[in-house]
């Protein structure tokens, strides 16, 4: 628990909640009839199912008369008729029970006593009644299979009922016999990784919807993951005893005993100035205290380990629940009357920005605070508060959430920071362009993209503005699978130039021609003799190429030597309804361009090695620059080239799906190749307006 701002301390324990209400002796005895009929299940597994007794000592008298084995089949007459009888006298004293606690339990509901409604519903379920008619029936077959031979033999139906229950009998002995282990533990996961991708796909079938709606069930997703509780044997810690006395008090009060283990407990408290209480602030969703839903956000916590902290600081609250640094921590509270209701549907996000709560003033608690990167994928578990979303980053492997600025909250903090540290996030003074363009940006094969232009950004501010704020710090994502007749994604590659982006992109057509193609570049140029309009380029007049400009015809283009050169989208469109994969190299301020509902561009970084490597491997290369043609690698050509990748990697990474090192080319070939098939072939997160209708996203 940790003060809302504050620190933040990880006891990580399992709670136990004693009802001390002035419903409190009435909840005890349900508790008691509880443990009375879990005891009751529990002797008859254990006893490999011979007979469920109304109580723990009946059941034991049976399991030492009957005897749970089959060795003991052969057992005395004699055993088989008081085990019989004390069946008989079991079946009739569990219903009894039964109906006794139901008759309670009504009482108690309508005194509106919290839980219990729960626990009648339960009662009444038809599978717990039905689960009680067999066990009552279910001694008979022992019985009955010892007494065959002396006794009048069954009915056709008795006979054929007890075979049905002496193969389940067998059923369950083998079970416990070949202890067969779980085929997985993560049953809950992979189900939310299928809901995904079934929402994912564009259009789907009747069953994948019916799949779908099966699996958001809460009954379906609370049976897998007891599943998984259970497949991951996590019944650690014990629960501790209930304690002898419990405390009458008139307000009505909860007492939750938490056990400590390692995670943490997930919920912060904070203080009323006014009056000096103390209350749960937040849980943290997956934290030990959501997980036990015995302490709410709202909850007003009036003891804790039997100390009074009402007038404390949340930091002596925080002290007082680290002074035990093991075993059972005893909250008394008073719950909240009206808890909110959630309704939380997935949603997915990229981080557009980077965030560190340990650098944020404002963070309710640093401690619960999660930090993320450009690009990195956030799951949100809960956007109740306005200010600050729980959410875990993904892939996860914590079930605990983290706080982290809502979208309104960072982009807020984005404009303070850039009005209090212009020089360190805002970039006008210095254009993108510029920045490349000193640090010797691509060249590329057509040579003219120190001056290229893309159509998506035609300026500084709006670059800027697209790329800090009005984009948003979060991109809301989803899981998309490609279907086999949808047009292939577009390949776009970028990278500083002379990295090897031309040289990969060469080696992935050449690898397959029938799979992969460039798109043909525009150009105003006179064409060679040798040359053909729509084979190596598109030769077109001035006033073609400038109307295609003014109708944002380009992704990008730029002039050369007093010629103009562009790639259209109408001719990455022409490759990708070939059914083939397209597969480009950008200047990066095309890559807003490249990124839409129709290219649905996988975006590709072509990353240099270490500086030593970078300059084994280009030992041998030639470079060919805006003077020279195939010269050698220059020390400063390296440096340029590092310096580039650097600032290529600050501005853009949260657009990259992929980074290759362009280390070993036979490597980096064979590993663009894969990645160009898994953009087409695997499932992939890409921005939630490419798979709906702007409206809805
Ligand atoms: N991994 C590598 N190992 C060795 N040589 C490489 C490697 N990658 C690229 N080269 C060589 O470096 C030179 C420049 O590569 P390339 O033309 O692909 O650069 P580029 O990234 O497309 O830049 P630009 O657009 O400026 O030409 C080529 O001679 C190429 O063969």
């Amino acid at each position: 628990m940790s003060p809302d701002a504050g620190k933040w301390t990880k006891p990580d324990e399992r709670h136990r909640r004693l009802s001390n209400d002035d419903a409190s002796a009435k909840k005890v005895s349900i508790y008691n009839h509880w443990r009375e009929i879990t005891a009751a299940i529990l002797v008859s597994n254990s006893d490999g199912g011979y007979a469920t007794c109304a109580n723990r000592e009946a059941s034991s008298d049976l399991r030492r008369l009957a005897g749970p084995t089959e060795g003991q089949r052969s057992a005395s007459m004699r055993q088989a008729v008081e085990a019989q009888v004390l069946t008989a006298h079991c079946g009739l004293g569990l219903r009894q029970v039964l109906v006794d606690v139901m008759e309670e339990v009504k009482q108690s509901v309508d005194q509106e006593v919290s839980g219990a409604e729960l626990l009648h519903s339960l009662l009444e379920s038809p599978w717990l009644q039905a689960l009680m008619q067999v066990s009552t029936v279910w001694t008979r077959p022992y019985c009955r299979s010892v007494l065959y031979g002396p006794g009048p033999g069954p009915t056709a139906g008795q006979y054929c009922m007890d075979q049905a229950l002496l193969q389940a009998f067998e059923c369950l002995h083998r079970f416990r016999r070949e202890s067969p282990a779980p085929a997985l533990t993560y049953a809950s996961g992979l189900s939310l990784q299928l809901l995904i991708d079934i929402r994912s796909l564009s259009g789907c079938s009747d069953e994948a919807r019916e799949l779908y709606s099966l699996l958001r069930q809460p009954h379906i997703q609370a049976l897998l993951s007891a599943h998984d509780t259970v497949a991951q044997k996590d019944y650690e810690p014990v629960l501790p005893p209930m304690p002898e006395e419990i405390p009458d008090d008139e307000e009505a009060t909860r007492t939750v005993c938490l056990v400590k283990n390692k995670q943490p407990l997930g919920a912060t408290i904070k203080r009323n100035e006014i009056t000096g209480e103390i209350f749960v602030a937040r849980v943290i969703h997956g934290g030990l205290a959501e997980r036990s839903g015995l302490l709410h956000a709202g909850d007003r916590i009036i003891e804790v380990n039997g100390f009074p902290v009402d007038g404390m600081e949340p930091e002596q609250v925080i002290q007082v629940v680290q002074a035990r640094s093991h075993g059972t921590i005893m909250f008394k509270v008073v719950p909240i009357t009206e808890r909110p209701v959630h309704s939380q549907t997935m949603l997915y996000m990229r981080a557009m920005a980077d965030y560190s709560p340990q650098q944020d003033p404002s963070i309710p608690c640093a401690d619960a605070g999660m930090g993320f990167k450009r690009g990195d994928v956030l799951e949100i578990v809960d956007q109740t508060d306005a200010l600050w979303w729980q959410a875990k980053k993904l892939p996860s492997t914590s079930a605990c959430a983290g706080l982290v600025p809502s979208t309104n909250l960072l982009r807020r903090k984005q404009r303070e920071h850039w009005w209090s540290q212009p020089y360190q996030l805002h970039n006008c003074a210095q254009t993108y362009e510029e920045a490349f363009e000193s640090a010797g940006f691509r060249r590329s094969i057509r040579l003219c993209r120190r001056r290229s232009h893309s159509t998506s950004q035609p300026s500084c501010t709006a670059r800027c503005a697209a790329i800090s704020t009005a984009a948003g710090p979060y991109e809301e994502v989803v899981r998309y699978q490609r279907r086999p007749n949808d047009p292939c994604r577009l390949v776009a590659l970028i990278g500083a130039s002379g990295v090897g982006v031309n040289e990969l992109r060469r080696r992935l057509v050449a690898a397959d021609p029938h799979v992969f193609q460039g798109a043909i570049p525009h150009t105003t140029r006179v064409p060679r003799s040798y040359e053909e309009s729509g084979r190596e380029y598109y030769f077109t007049s001035r006033e073609v190429f400038d109307n295609m400009v003014y109708n944002n015809r380009f992704l990008e283009y730029g002039d050369y030597k007093g010629s103009l050169y562009g790639t259209s989208i109408q001719a990455v469109k022409a490759v990708l309804s070939a059914g083939k994969i397209c597969v480009i190299d950008i200047e990066p301020n095309a890559i807003q361009a490249v990124r839409t509902h129709e290219l649905k561009a996988y975006v590709i970084y072509v990353k240099p090695p270490s500086a030593e490597r970078l300059r084994e491997t280009r030992q041998d290369a030639l470079i060919t620059t805006n003077y020279y043609v195939n010269r050698p690698f220059k020390d400063e050509d390296f440096q340029e080239m590092e310096e580039a990748s650097r600032k290529l990697e600050s501005h853009y990474c949260q657009f990259f799906d992929r980074v290759i090192v362009s280390e070993e080319l036979e490597a980096s070939g064979a590993e663009l190749l894969v990645a160009a098939r898994q953009a087409q072939d695997e499932p992939q997160w890409v921005p939630a307006t490419w798979i709906r209708p702007p409206d809805e996203a």
